[in-house]
């Protein structure tokens, strides 16, 4: 069954509800990217036409940490903070505040990628939930990742590195001596560190996926006689 622990309906009740509002949500930020190449063939405009959708459902996920650490689902807290705060922080840190940004090949490559991912991991989330789950959303679930992974972390970092002179030139959210507080901060220096923590902490969550894809789709062993 699901990784709820030892569910109570209360619980039980409320994962369905926030699977469903997620999976409604990031469908809807689905409907919006087509839309968008259908309508105008060009990623251009694109960040600009989801944008709050996407904020506010990608903040939402900030719950998912506490679902871990509260022991609602077994999911793994550490990992969940990671694959989370990376994402919020990208969106809030870099795309939202950095509108030079927008328009970059890195914002059809997020959408895509968080978009997919999203709308099948929340659906999947809920059919283990109602106790059916189709085979082909267990497949799609520890299959898809292996390429929307990838996708999706460049999309994140070719954000990060066009944001950069932008935030230098800016000084966006830094604060240079000298002023009151004697104290400094330069954001740009914080964000030219996140490409060496993505080297670090993305192929432990990659290869925790495959993990869990061998884990999840291989045949279950056969009992000795
Ligand atoms: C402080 C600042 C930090 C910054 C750090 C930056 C560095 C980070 C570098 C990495 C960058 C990553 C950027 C991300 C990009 C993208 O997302 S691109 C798109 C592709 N993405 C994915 O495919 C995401 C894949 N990741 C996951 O799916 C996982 O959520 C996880 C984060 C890897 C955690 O996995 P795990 O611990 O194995 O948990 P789950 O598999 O999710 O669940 C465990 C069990 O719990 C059940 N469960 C979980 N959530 C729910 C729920 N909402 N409702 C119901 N049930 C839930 C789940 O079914 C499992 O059940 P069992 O199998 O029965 O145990």
């Amino acid at each position: 069954m699901s990784g709820v622990k030892k569910q109570n309906s209360a619980a039980q009740a409320w994962l369905i509800m926030y699977n469903v509002a997620m999976t409604a949500g990031w469908s809807f930020i689905g409907i919006g990217v087509v839309g968008h190449f259908y309508k105008h063939g060009t990623y251009k405009g694109l960040y600009d036409q989801v944008e709050k959708q996407l904020l506010f459902f990608q903040t939402s996920a900030i719950l998912e940490i506490f679902h871990a650490m509260f022991g609602l689902v077994r999911s793994n807290v550490m990992l969940t903070t990671l694959q989370v705060f990376s994402r919020v922080g990208i969106v809030w840190g870099v795309i939202q505040p950095v509108v030079q940004v927008h328009d970059k090949e890195g914002i059809p490559m997020v959408l895509i990628a968080w978009t997919i991912t999203e709308i099948i991991r929340y659906l999947f989330y809920t059919f283990v939930l109602l106790g059916v789950t189709p085979k082909v959303m267990l497949w799609l679930r520890y299959t898809l990742f292996i390429v929307l992974y990838p996708l999706g972390v460049t999309g994140e970092l070719l954000s990060l590195y066009y944001s950069l002179p932008h935030v230098q030139n800016s000084g966006l959210y830094s604060l240079y001596l000298p002023n009151n507080l004697n104290f400094s901060f330069n954001y740009y220096y914080v964000l030219l560190g996140m490409f060496p923590v993505y080297v670090i902490f993305f192929p432990q969550l990659y290869f925790h996926m495959f993990a869990q894809r061998k884990k999840s789709l291989s045949p279950p062993a056969k009992k000795q006689e």
